[in-house]
């Protein structure tokens, strides 16, 4: 493998990644990079293998043959999962996972913490820093009215910004988001694309995203999968005119 410069400059590097279940190719030699405190939003048919590109990225799928580099030096095709999220990559899935019967701020208290058994981690004294972090998390995810509220009681785009909020605790370089629109009001949407921007100022942002108002309001670069390779890539403009993109996506 040569080390050239896009290896070295990208913060994620996919090149020639290849899965196959059972014969079927999920992913057909994917290349991709991802920068630096880059957001990119990322589109496709039902099938294009985003998800796996997503599995591969953090380990819970392996990929037959092909690169996948973490900061140019990181195998992540040799790491397991636990591994590769220390390395700060955190993903958040479509489905918020939050605990419910606790408040706003004692979930983001159980994600600053390594120990993750809620007994201890409730009922230990905050420190100061402790405080202070939870405090300035809230106020990211726009929660700090709510933070005595129960999570169960939040609105579905407010629990996904908890959760969202849960994986900025965990500081991560790197954070994968599969579908954050899915389901929220139009406010909800906005606001979701202002806070996936402010987060992109310190972190990579990979964003998997059907609704095109959405991505058009990240504003930032976009690939279009197709057949588990990238079929188009560029601004939204440029990719939406694309006659393929148009025949196999967004004409359907
Ligand atoms: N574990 C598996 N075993 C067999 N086939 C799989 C497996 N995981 C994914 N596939 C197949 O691989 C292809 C790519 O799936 P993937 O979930 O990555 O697509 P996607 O772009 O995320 O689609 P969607 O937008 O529907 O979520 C699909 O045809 C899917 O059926």
């Amino acid at each position: 493998m040569t080390i050239g410069g896009e290896v070295t400059s990208a913060l994620l590097y996919l090149d020639d990644v290849s899965v196959t279940f059972d014969g079927f190719r999920a992913l057909n030699r994917l290349s991709l990079s991802i920068g630096a405190n880059e957001m990119r939003a990322i589109i496709g048919p039902n099938g294009a293998g985003k998800t796996t590109m997503m599995d591969v990225i953090t380990g819970k799928t392996r990929p037959n043959t092909g690169t996948a580099l973490f900061q140019a030096r990181h195998d992540l095709t040799r790491l397991d999962e636990a591994s590769i999220s220390q390395l700060g990559i955190g993903r958040k899935f479509q489905t918020p996972t939050v605990f419910d019967m606790h408040t706003v701020e004692d979930n983001i208290l159980l994600a600053l913490k390594t120990d993750r058994r809620p007994f201890p981690v409730l009922f230990s004294k905050r420190t100061r820093e402790e405080k202070e972090r939870i405090d300035a998390l809230l106020e990211r995810v726009r929660l700090t009215a709510s933070r005595h509220r129960s999570a169960g009681e939040l609105s579905h785009g407010q629990k996904q910004w908890l959760e969202i909020g849960m994986l900025l605790a965990q500081e991560p370089k790197l954070l994968l988001v599969d579908e954050p629109a899915a389901g929220m009001t139009d406010q909800e949407t906005a606001d979701t694309a202002d806070l996936l921007r402010e987060i992109a100022k310190t972190a990579s942002v990979v964003v998997v995203e059907h609704d095109m108002v959405f991505v058009r309001d990240l504003g930032v670069k976009v690939t279009c999968l197709h057949e588990g390779s990238v079929l188009a890539e560029g601004s939204l403009d440029a990719v939406s005119a694309n006659e393929r993109v148009i025949e196999v996506y967004l004409g359907r």
